[in-house]
């Protein structure tokens, strides 16, 4: 967007019933109706990594229908997402359900072509699997980025029944390939049973650290924004979360379901305090709405991806500021 165009924002809540018109995210105008845009929120309905509960498929669409209660300013972070940056809804990447390497590879190119109009992405998933093809795009760009990993599982499995691309194997493939930043990786919220112990160290030998859900209840969330943030520093950062890295009782939508998760407010409060974090591009995965009640989960999943849009369009804002005073 050129720095003197206002942003299309979303349609008008208190004008037109936000029951009313087809979902997009926020009521966000579509891609295609304004040409470019500075955040991209992309859905990915694929589900077929999944190791038990499937349905994660849904979640994009089960994500924007809960994100039309979202209004315009974020006290928080007392901003105005979509009126600082461009925010547009671009529609789902068409990956092949019947095909894993073939998903992979649309889903990168897809993720490519979007990062190359300039935009940062705020994906809706899917399952987790989407998160690998996501950073190898993002890396492609920025170089290896540093990886906030919010989940009540590792992620970092070898292979399921010998297959190498799993919902539970993105980031090891990930660092296989040498697209993180190895000097600032981190689970969040981790918690529940492992196959054995070896899981931990073959994780930690990989360059993770892990703050489990434990570690947020007890230190709480602002100590441990303070301890991410100081370990991310200034690189290029990527989010990646999870909705199981919340308790059941705050995401009982979602395949592998694990008891004591932090709590939407947990979350959300971590976020906050990542603010000034140089945030590159998100997701949101493993919303599965079957297994969904009165719309828990995918409330929590929208005000997730609010708080992240809203990160990345305040950067966005600041950093036009700082250009156009040059
Ligand atoms: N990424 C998610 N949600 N789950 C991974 C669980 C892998 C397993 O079944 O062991
Ligand atoms: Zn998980
Ligand atoms: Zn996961």
């Amino acid at each position: 967007m050129n720095t003197h165009e206002t942003p299309r924002g979303p349609v008008d809540s208190s004008r037109i019933p936000r029951y009313a018109g087809p979902a997009t995210f926020a009521r966000l105008p579509r891609l295609d109706e304004v040409g470019t845009t500075d955040v991209a929120v992309v859905g990915v309905p694929f589900d077929a990594g999944v190791s038990y509960r499937p349905g994660a498929r849904f979640g994009g669409n089960a994500i924007r229908e809960a994100s039309r209660l979202l209004r315009p300013y974020n006290p928080a972070q007392d901003a105005s997402p979509f009126a600082l940056a461009q925010v547009a809804d671009a529609g789902d990447i068409a990956a092949n359900p019947f095909d894993i390497h073939e998903a992979v590879e649309t889903i990168e190119a897809a993720a490519d072509d979007l990062l190359g109009t300039g935009a940062r992405l705020m994906t809706l998933g899917g399952d987790h699997t989407i998160a690998l093809p996501l950073l190898r795009s993002v890396a492609k760009k920025h170089g290896p980025v540093a990886l906030l990993h919010f989940d009540a599982h590792l992620d970092t499995w070898d292979t399921y029944f010998g297959a190498e691309y799993t919902h539970g194997t993105p980031f090891r493939r990930a660092v296989e390939e040498g697209i993180l930043d190895t000097e600032a990786l981190s689970h969040v919220g981790t918690r529940g049973p492992l196959y054995g112990r070896q899981d931990l160290t073959d994780d930690e030998k990989l360059g993770f650290g892990i703050v489990t859900s434990a570690d947020v209840y007890r230190r709480g969330a602002d100590e441990i924004a303070d301890q991410l943030r100081q370990r991310i520093g200034d690189r290029p950062l990527y989010i990646s979360i999870d909705i199981d890295c919340l308790d059941p009782a705050h995401a009982p939508g979602t395949g592998t379901p694990e008891a004591g998760g932090m709590t939407s407010r947990e979350l959300l409060e971590i976020l906050r305090g990542l603010a000034s974090c140089h945030l590159v591009s998100a997701d949101v995965v493993e919303v599965a709405p079957a297994y969904d009640h009165a719309e828990i989960t995918s409330v929590a999943a929208s005000h997730t991806a609010y708080e992240l849009t809203t990160i990345m369009s305040r950067q966005i804002a600041q950093a036009r500021k700082e250009t156009d005073a040059k």
